[in-house]
């Protein structure tokens, strides 16, 4: 029997409610194809903090490398925040476990299940039958640019300062990922950022255009500016099908695109490296306002277990159906509080989870 070892970090807030569903369609995996998970759970975040004074110690870490893949809940909440030094803040450790395993290419899938068409802000017509592939740049960036930090100025007052800064290599290899993954999709690729005002804006252009003439000129490529692009997501988003971005952008979009699907409770995620092991969490944050409830849709956590079946697992068949089993509880009415509209059953994170348990079979 083959054995995968899984590290499972539910995290902070609504975390360990909605991987407790996760656990739930992992059994239903072992059970179905005959694989075994080896599951370690650990600590990250707020919950790592209050236990170890760090947000993701280098043990969890020693850990998530040796696994297969990783699968995450989600961190943070107003009980670290601006309590805890910056670099010890529950975010912190996530971040460290994304540039620790060098997790540059971040896929966010943007996809509006039939069922939820009327469930976004927009009119059904533009949502419908959208499939949006967010490729983020995950390692680099503001994110992670030197000099940073808040210092005092000599003549009083304060300075908060951080970097964009972006290599060519960098930018090559995430680049590399989205006209990849285009050419298996619809064979278009907008490129995203600010080449009017930033440097590095101009440096990823000028090398999404080089690579692109280069190897991929069979993909078609666009440039757009990144305000445009976000007002294009909600006036056309149909018009998009790879989004390729940087690190800030890449956040902002994609929660942005999040609603164009139903939720912010709908869209995973894989961070993949050049190998080693995947990470896979929900775009979603630690929804302090409903932690504790039982509230949480946990769909966004069982499609981000999905895409590790498919990226780290080699299980591309079991992802499918877990996929196919969400779409038919959606069509059965189901709907968590987020996604509830006149006429369709409301269900909590459980249930939720029972209905695609059942819907598995
Ligand atoms: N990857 C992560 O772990 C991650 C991502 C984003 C934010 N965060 C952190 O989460 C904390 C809260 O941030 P926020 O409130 O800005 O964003 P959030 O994503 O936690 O919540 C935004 C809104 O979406 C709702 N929501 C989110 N996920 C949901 C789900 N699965 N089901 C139903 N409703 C859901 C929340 O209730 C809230 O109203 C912050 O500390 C932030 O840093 C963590
Ligand atoms: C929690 C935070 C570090 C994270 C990010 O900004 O990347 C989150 O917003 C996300 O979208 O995964
Ligand atoms: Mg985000």
């Amino acid at each position: 029997m083959t054995t995968y070892k899984i590290m499972l970090l539910p995290g902070d807030g609504i975390g360990p409610e909605i991987m407790a569903q996760v656990r739930r369609v992992m059994t239903w995996v072992e059970g179905t194809y005959g694989v075994s998970f080896d599951i370690t759970e650990g600590l990250i975040g707020g919950c790592s903090y209050d236990a170890y004074g760090d947000p993701f110690t280098d043990e969890a870490l020693a850990t998530a490398k040796a696994s297969d893949a990783i699968v995450m809940g989600c961190v943070g909440g107003p009980k670290w925040d601006g309590k805890t030094a910056y670099d010890k803040r529950p975010e912190a450790g996530l971040l460290k476990l994304r540039k620790q395993l060098d997790l540059f290419a971040n896929l966010r899938p943007a996809m509006c299940f039939d069922a939820l068409a009327d469930a976004s802000s927009l009119k059904r017509e533009f949502v419908a039958g959208l499939d949006i592939l967010f490729v983020r740049e995950l390692a680099g960036g503001v994110y992670f640019g030197e000099p940073r930090g808040i210092e005092d100025l000599p003549g009083g007052g304060r300075v908060g300062i951080n970097t964009q800064r972006y290599e060519d290599w960098e930018i090559i290899r995430i680049s590399r990922v989205a006209f990849e993954m285009a050419r298996k999709r619809g064979s278009r690729v907008h490129s995203a950022e600010k080449a009017n005002v930033m440097e590095a804006g101009l440096l990823w252009r000028e090398e999404v255009t080089k690579l692109h003439a280069a190897e991929y000129s069979d993909v078609k490529l666009e440039h757009i500016l990144a305000d445009n692009c976000a007002m294009q997501l909600v006036k056309a988003p149909k018009q998009f099908d790879v989004i390729l971005t940087d690190n800030l952008f890449g956040d902002i979009l994609s929660d942005a695109a999040a609603m164009l699907t139903g939720s912010l409770g709908m869209l995973p995620s894989a961070s993949l490296g050049d190998g080693g092991p995947g990470l896979y969490e929900p775009v979603h944050g630690s929804a302090p306002d409903i932690a504790g409830k039982g509230i949480a849709n946990p769909i966004a956590a069982i499609l981000s277990f999905a895409m590790a079946l498919r990226y780290s697992l080699d299980m591309g068949d079991a992802a499918d159906k877990i996929e196919t089993a969400v779409s038919a509880t959606l069509e059965a009415g189901l709907r968590t509080g987020d996604l509830m509209s006149a006429g369709m059953t409301e269900v909590g994170t459980i249930g939720m989870g029972d209905g695609i348990l059942n819907a598995l079979g």
